[in-house]
């Protein structure tokens, strides 16, 4: 930090378990990645390649390798697992990511219907080769998920071996943990909250409204995913409460007239 502010929320400090942000990245350039860990790293503390972009963008090692040498590990999109299994290529993607020497993979099932003895399955066998995260709620939007059956689907996710679970809204924040109009679900995480350790959670939450109303219920060391490259220091910002949306929450008092 520049300079000294007291009475700030207690941020834990990287490597931390809690408190993550995870930035998603789609399709930066190795220049843009050295970019944004000149300024943002520190407050990074795990990027997505999103979706299946690792497929696509020039220099796959290089940027991974841009991100290693700054200690932040990265892991390819769900919908990537989702391609390969879909096209019952599941350990040609074990092999990918040897070859690309991940230690860090998601598993999802957003795009795809896949039974959830299954996906567990899969959860179990990648959790022998990387840390996995595995990622609840559908992309389709019309497809509501009952808070019970996410509890469910959540715990069996972690009991199968998940590192942590990630509660869908995809890039836009509208969809899964959040109505159409990127309004949370409120009840929903209230209650998956009474089941589900809050640090086993990533809530993606694209949007600034949607990081605040997290931050508030859960304070500064709450897990957030799908965070832009660019509103990670922003973010950051938010989470100490020097920002205005967080700014009397934190320090307790009426903003002066
Ligand atoms: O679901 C996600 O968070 C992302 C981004 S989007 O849904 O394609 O907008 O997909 P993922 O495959 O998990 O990276």
């Amino acid at each position: 930090m520049n300079y000294t502010l007291n009475n700030l929320p207690e941020r834990d400090a990287k490597p931390r378990d809690k408190g993550y942000t995870m930035a998603m990245d789609k399709g930066l350039s190795i220049r843009e990645v050295e970019d944004l860990l000149e300024v943002a790293g520190e407050y990074i503390d795990i990027v997505k390649l999103g979706w299946s972009t690792s497929y696509v963008v020039p220099n796959l090692k290089g940027k991974l390798d841009a991100y290693r040498s700054a200690g932040i590990p990265v892991y390819f999109g769900g919908t990537l697992f989702e391609a390969f299994i879909v096209r019952d290529q599941f350990d040609d993607y074990r092999r990918v990511l040897d070859k690309y020497e991940m230690t860090f993979a998601e598993v999802s099932d957003g795009s795809i219907e896949l039974d959830h003895d299954q996906k567990c399955e899969y959860i179990q066998k990648l959790a022998e080769q990387v840390t996995v995260l595995s990622e609840v709620g559908s992309k389709d939007a019309e497809k509501i998920i009952p808070p019970y059956k996410w509890i469910k689907l959540m715990q069996e996710e972690l009991d199968a071996g998940a590192w942590k679970v990630i509660g869908e809204a995809r890039e836009g924040g509208n969809v899964g943990l959040f109505r159409s109009t990127g309004e949370v679900r409120s009840g929903l995480v209230e209650e998956i909250l009474t089941k589900i350790p809050f640090e086993k959670i990533i809530w993606e939450a694209p949007q600034k409204e949607q990081q605040v109303w997290f931050i508030k219920l859960l304070g500064a060391n709450v897990n957030l995913g799908n965070i832009a490259p660019s509103e990670v220091i922003p973010l950051e910002t938010i989470r100490l409460g020097l920002r205005g949306d967080t700014f009397t929450h934190f320090l307790n008092m009426e903003k002066p007239c």
